[in-house]
């Protein structure tokens, strides 16, 4: 007997997903169809898998799986085409809601056009320092220097939920970042490996960032980078706290609201395409 599942495939500025809904389709082995079905040439093509379920403590529940099979805690993007999913496909008519991850609960907010979702501003939660690996003891990378291929940058590492290294730079087309991107994401200050971004200033209020991902290398944009990026940006005094960020596939806006040390990340969730694929 075939074993059909629908899908429908998403993007947030690029950064593109495959969603099943496990409410309907049951998913038993999801690091291995992230590999095979994220593969652009012999699969449906995307930067992993995102399965949307249910929840006992939030409205739904997500799992997010990258294009090499290894599952993370959190994805900005995901979130909000998740917000879009639901609310399009008639499956909740709320316009708050809440989502289970496993980096806590998180409160999507959707912007209504019509009937269909145009833009989702998700509260990400308060951001914290990710502690890093030096020569066996936990420390903090606050515009710190680290060292890869003979060349020294200023790094900060942030946690929004998952792990992020923002080095803020000031030309970003410098950056061969097909080369530089997987030696950061594995460098021994990593043991559990992290996402890479590189920021350059535009002015207080706009960044130009590139990302490289772990699990799933360039991609064209990230919400909890782009996070961690306004965050990092506005630790070392680079930029406010509320800024755009322009990444190759489009823009965020970043807001890390002072009185509540919350970070609400809004932008766009678009469908590209339904289908139908057999395990
Ligand atoms: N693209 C995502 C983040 C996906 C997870 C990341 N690669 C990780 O392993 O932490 C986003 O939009 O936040």
């Amino acid at each position: 007997m075939t074993n059909l599942i629908k899908f429908t495939k998403m993007h947030g500025a690029g950064n593109d997903y495959i969603y099943v809904n496990t409410l309907k389709y049951s998913i038993d082995h999801p690091e291995e169809l992230a590999i095979k079905w994220s593969k652009y040439h012999t699969g449906i093509g995307s930067d992993g898998l995102v399965l949307i379920g249910k929840s006992p403590i939030a409205d739904f529940s997500m799992r997010i799986f990258n294009a090499d099979g290894s599952e993370a805690m959190m994805c900005g993007n995901a979130s909000r085409c998740i917000g879009k999913y639901l609310y399009d496909n008639k499956i909740t008519e709320k316009e708050d809601i809440t989502l289970d991850t496993l980096s806590g609960i998180k409160h999507l907010h959707l912007a209504v056009s019509g009937d269909k979702v145009s833009k989702v501003t998700v509260d990400m939660g308060s951001p914290k320092l990710e502690e890093v690996l030096v020569n066996g003891n936990s420390e903090n990378l606050v515009s710190a220097e680290i060292t890869v291929n003979n060349q020294t940058y200023k790094a900060t590492a942030i946690s929004m939920g998952n792990p992020h290294l923002v080095i803020y730079i000031d030309d970003i087309e410098k950056i061969d970042l097909p080369v530089i991107g997987p030696i950061l994401e594995r460098h021994p200050f990593f043991p559990n490996r992290v996402n890479v971004e590189f920021a350059q200033k535009i002015d207080n209020k706009t960044v130009r960032m590139r990302v490289w991902e772990r699990g799933s290398g360039i991609t064209m944009a990230c919400g909890t980078g782009a996070c961690a990026t306004a965050v990092a940006g506005s630790i070392i005094g680079q930029t406010e706290r509320d800024v755009e960020i322009i990444m190759d596939g489009g823009s965020l806006n970043i807001k890390w609201d002072e009185q509540t040390d919350r970070v609400f990340m809004t932008g766009e969730a678009v469908t590209v395409f339904e289908g139908e694929i057999t395990l």
